[in-house]
């Protein structure tokens, strides 16, 4: 009974099923004064096989998934946006938070009143009919006309794939309209039929044409509308130095990752306004995804990108082999094809200045220009499953009802429910769990399990230290049952040097953090006024850092490269034991 409770609530069961599961269950609580219950079967517990059923709400009326399949600026998104725009109520989800924003924004400009909600941030418009926000975010409780759900291919991610099969399968609309590549349509028309809905798949052309250009002879050669792409933080603000000191009076804007999004958004408003001598940008793919900037060309610096760990030589052999020896001694890899492909359909995008003319990919030397143009000739892989992550709750139904692992220790938990879980494999694969795990070895705090899943999902950045020492300290006032401020302190100067800058933005990332835990648990994080005042104070900073010419710099990019090649060969040559290598995670942790 118990279990059939808790997969009701979880897993939502259709009614029919539900019934004849609840039978079984009556006659097993009948029987059970008589007989010792079995334990419960984990693999059922853990049956995952039809996902479409944890959402009986979304089954109850037949949807129309709309596919808008095509290349880059093509159009997709703008056709879905305009039939949100036409509908007496709907939501948008796309993967980033800046396009939130944007749509957020187009929407009011449009008089459609929407609201934004984002992990850390709520603005609700007074007799808002739509809504914008993160696909993370997206409400399944409400009932739409119309529901977008953008870069749908991201759907097959290990990373984040989950959420947008959870948007899919769950969303209760009487259309939802898809956005992205043509490689995953038919797995979403599949998973379409799985929910009994229909399927319409509409395809595009790139509207402008995208050029691959001669390689670029120097920095002399950048030109406003251009965005150099570089995949590291510190080379990103190294080419900034270098073209504005080969072309006195341009400006550069700079777009990364760890940036606050407040500051990409601005940077990329910057860029975007004409006539404030801000012509150029220099990003990481930080830009890759849907926005829409004012872009002429992309100009790859590199397109090699840092792989975390030396890669190994099974890895190594799926590398292009011109790349393979610094892939070896730098413990970089040459950037996927299809995000080299995404970034380049950047340029030229219609509906900025570019858009009549096209716009041009170029390279800084032969190598990388020949692998970016047989990137753009690629033919994309095609998404076959959807990432599938178990509801916290089910999580939670599963290691109480089988007792094969402690409650609290989230890995263990984990662990049990991949070995045993019931997946339907021609369709879905596991997906977020690598990470979750990750973060929750990291924090090593021992909360109730549903908490720390919550806290795992949280914004942070896992290789910043300060994040996650700061997450660690807000999980333990959670697990003690007490109250936490931020607990940051903010200097009173603007940042000096690059590293000051990169710690101003982790500094912000612990804040963000803090925010989108008291939306969460206000009981425990009630400063969520002082950290938005302080958000604010650190988003100025590092506008100052930026803005600053006098912004030190690590000396030489080189020295850089050649530590990180011998850090590499260092850690091949003395691999610590399993034991050590323990001690050393917790050592780290305890900083
Ligand atoms: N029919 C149209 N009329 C006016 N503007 C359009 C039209 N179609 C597209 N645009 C404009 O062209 C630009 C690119 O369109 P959109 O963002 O929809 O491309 P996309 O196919 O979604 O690209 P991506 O894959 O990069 O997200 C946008 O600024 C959009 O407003
Ligand atoms: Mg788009």
């Amino acid at each position: 009974m118990l279990l059939t409770r808790a997969l009701r609530r979880v897993a939502s069961v259709r009614p029919a099923a539900l019934r004849s599961a609840s039978t079984a269950a009556a006659v097993q609580d009948a029987t059970a004064a008589v007989v010792p219950k079995p334990p419960p079967d984990p693999k059922t517990v853990a049956d995952m096989r039809r996902p479409e059923w944890w959402y009986p709400k979304a089954r109850l009326s037949k949807r129309t998934i709309i596919y808008h399949g095509g290349p880059t600026n093509s159009g997709k998104t703008y056709h879905a946006l305009e039939a949100l725009k036409r509908a007496e109520n709907g939501v948008y989800a796309g993967p980033l938070r800046l396009l939130a924003l944007e749509v957020h924004e187009r929407l009011n400009d449009a008089g459609v009143y929407c609201s934004l909600f984002t992990g850390q941030e709520r603005r609700e418009v007074p007799f808002a009919t739509h809504a914008s926000s993160t696909i993370e975010m997206v409400s399944l409780q409400e009932r739409y006309d119309v529901a977008v759900i953008d870069e749908i291919q991201l759907i097959g991610s290990s990373e984040r794939g989950h959420s947008w099969t959870r948007a899919l399968l769950g969303l209760d609309a009487r259309e939802i309209h898809v956005c992205g590549a043509l490689d995953a349509s038919e797995l979403v028309e599949d998973l379409a039929k799985k929910c009994g809905d229909d399927f319409v798949l509409k395809t595009y052309e790139r509207l402008t044409p995208l050029k691959p250009l001669p390689v670029l002879k120097g920095w002399r050669d950048v030109r406003a509308g251009d965005c150099v792409v570089t995949f590291s933080r510190d080379d990103i603000h190294a080419v900034k130095r270098l073209i504005e000191e080969a072309k006195p009076g341009t400006k550069c804007c700079v777009v990364y990752g760890t940036l606050p999004p407040e500051t990409r958004a601005e940077q990329a408003r910057l860029f975007n306004t004409e006539g404030n001598g801000y012509d150029v940008l220099v990003a990481s793919d930080a830009i890759g995804m849907g926005l829409n900037l004012n872009i002429g060309r992309v100009l790859f610096r590199r397109v090699l990108k840092y792989a975390g760990n030396a890669p190994s030589e099974a890895r190594l052999a799926s590398v292009a082999p011109e790349y393979r020896d610094d892939a070896r001694r730098l413990g970089q890899l040459p950037a996927d094809r299809a995000l080299v492909k995404q970034i380049a359909g950047r340029a030229g995008r219609m509906s900025t200045a570019f858009g009549e003319g096209g716009g041009g990919v170029a390279a800084m030397d032969e190598r990388d220009a020949q692998y970016v143009r047989k990137a753009l000739n690629a033919k994309p892989d095609k998404v076959t499953k959807a990432g599938l992550f178990p509801p916290s709750e089910l999580l939670a139904a599963f290691a109480r009802e089988t007792k094969i692992a402690s409650k609290t220790d989230i890995t263990a938990v984990v662990d049990a429910f991949v070995n045993v879980c019931q997946i339907d494999a021609a369709r879905y694969a596991l997906a977020g769990h690598v990470e979750l795990k990750k973060v929750a070895t990291q924090l090593d705090v021992p909360l109730p399990l549903e908490d720390m899943v919550t806290f795992c999902a949280a914004p942070c950045n896992s290789s910043d230290r300060l994040a996650v020492a700061m997450l660690t300290e807000y999980a333990r006032a959670r697990a003690r049952g007490e109250r936490a401020g931020p607990n940051v302190r903010l200097p009173k100067h603007k940042p000096r040097t690059l590293r000051d800058l990169h710690d101003m933005c982790g500094k912000h990332n612990v804040l963000d953090c803090y925010l989108w835990l008291a939306h969460r648990f206000p009981e425990t994080f009630p400063e969520s006024d002082a950290a938005m005042a302080q958000k604010r104070r650190c988003i100025g900073l590092v506008a100052a850092g930026l803005a600053s010419r006098r912004l030190q710099l690590p000396e030489k990019k080189e020295a850089d490269a050649k530590s990180v090649a011998a850090k590499l060969v260092a850690a091949k040559k003395k691999k610590p034991s399993a034991k050590k290598r323990g001690r050393v995670v917790r050592g780290k942790r305890s900083k």
